[in-house]
């Protein structure tokens, strides 16, 4: 029987190998899960841009309760935030393969990492539109109240 390792820790080669896995199982799904999570914590922990990210994050939800929007701009600000989250976890996880793999400096890695980089600040207007779009109107409306 293979040890688990729990959340945080990493099969070994030999365990990584390309066969079919069997269905998960409700157990299985739990660890995926918690691997998930284990991520997401470690990410934040680490990363200085999740405390820009975050509060942001947390600032619009609350706007939009305050001011009961409609579901569809609910739907609009949850998928342009998580969006923006799910870049820069992405951004970090190339940040620290690369760290690991390829430490030394490399013309074609800077290209890959400022291209990653990108993705989050593209996700990341595309955010700060969506969230003018649907909550600048209830908010003028609120103060023309
Ligand atoms: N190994 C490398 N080879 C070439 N360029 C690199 C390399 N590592 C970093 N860079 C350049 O430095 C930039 C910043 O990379 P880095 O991984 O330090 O990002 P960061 O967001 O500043 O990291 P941190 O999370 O440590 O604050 C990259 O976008 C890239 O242009």
């Amino acid at each position: 029987m293979i040890d688990d390792p729990g959340p945080g820790s990493h099969p070994s080669p030999d365990q990584d190998s390309c066969q079919v896995e069997p269905r998960p199982s409700g157990s299985a799904w739990a660890r995926k899960f918690a691997f998930a999570l284990a991520g997401l914590i470690y990410a934040v922990r680490s990363q200085n841009s999740f405390w820009i990210h975050l509060p942001i994050a947390v600032a619009v939800i609350a706007v939009a309760a305050w001011l009961q929007v409609e579901a569809w701009r609910w739907c609009m600000l949850v998928v342009a935030t998580g969006m923006v989250i799910a870049a820069e976890l992405v951004n970090t996880s190339i940040e620290m393969i690369v760290k690991v793999l390829h430490p030394d400096h490399d013309v074609r890695i800077g290209h890959a990492l400022d291209a990653a980089a990108a993705a989050v600040l593209v996700t990341a207007i595309g955010a700060v539109t969506v969230g003018l779009i649907t909550l600048g109107p209830p908010l003028y409306q609120w103060m023309s109240d």
